[in-house]
């Protein structure tokens, strides 16, 4: 079976001596294509530092992430900026959109780097704005939208270019959770349209309930990992 994401003895300590925290010990974690994984674990057990190791934003202090078959410690800085350009989504908690841009644009951005053309541009953004129950709003501005509207534009933005991988994390915090479960809702729908692999975190019980397989975390070390 070809995984889209492998950790092998994933290691991060930040500190030393003292001051030394274990945040990721020894993880090793298979996931396949098409996969909808919560992680989950107390305040503090690792699950974002899982979330930036898997997508290349932190350099583990040991172990490796092999993803779509390729080590991705093994690449140049600039080879793995475009990797996960090409490769992964991300959705953070406080929906990182750009203020300045619409909803288009936001969107728009990744593929303008990919040099897509603006034809192109328009139909895919036209496509997703769509699929995430956001047509009419492509004009608006990040604070001409609700909470969860900005997170759905987001979820757009990390699925346009067609990544294999999303990462979220937390992507209900900082919504109610009426709003948090619908983006959930939403966020497995397309997972199950487009196959496109979804790794999670949360708090959120009720959110942990939609997920098809958990992963929890405590101290660093996953402590249970198991399909409903
Ligand atoms: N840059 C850093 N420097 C030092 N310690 C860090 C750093 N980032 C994370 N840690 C520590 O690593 C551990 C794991 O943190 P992490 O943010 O991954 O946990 P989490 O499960 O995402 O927590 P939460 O649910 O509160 O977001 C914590 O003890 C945290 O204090």
């Amino acid at each position: 079976m070809k995984h889209v994401i492998k950790t092998i003895n994933l290691t991060r300590h930040f500190g030393e001596g003292a001051t030394l925290v274990r945040a990721l010990e020894d993880v090793n974690i298979n996931v396949e294509r098409g996969e909808f994984i919560a992680i989950i674990g107390p305040s503090g057990s690792g699950k974002t530092t899982l979330l930036q190791l898997v997508g290349g934003l932190d350099n583990a202090s040991s172990g490796n992430v092999i993803l779509d078959q390729k080590n991705i410690s093994e690449m140049s800085g600039r080879e793995l900026s475009d990797f996960r350009r090409d490769h992964i989504g991300f959705v953070f908690q406080s929906y990182n959109l750009i203020p300045v841009l619409s909803a288009r644009e936001n969107i728009e951005y990744i593929m303008l780097l990919q040099g897509i053309g603006a034809k192109e541009r328009r139909r895919r953004v036209d496509n997703i704005l769509s699929q995430v129950g956001l047509s009419g709003m492509a004009q608006r501005r990040p604070a001409q939208l609700s909470g969860g509207q900005q997170q759905r534009v987001a979820i757009a933005r990390a699925m346009v270019s067609n990544p294999s991988i999303i990462l979220a994390d937390e992507p209900t915090a900082n919504l109610d959770s009426h709003t948090g479960m619908s983006l959930i809702e939403m966020m497995k729908r397309l997972n199950e349209q487009e196959n496109m692999t979804f790794v999670f975190s949360t708090h959120d019980p009720k959110i942990m309930d939609s997920a098809r397989r958990i992963i929890r975390l405590e101290d660093g070390r996953v402590v249970e990992d198991f399909v409903k």
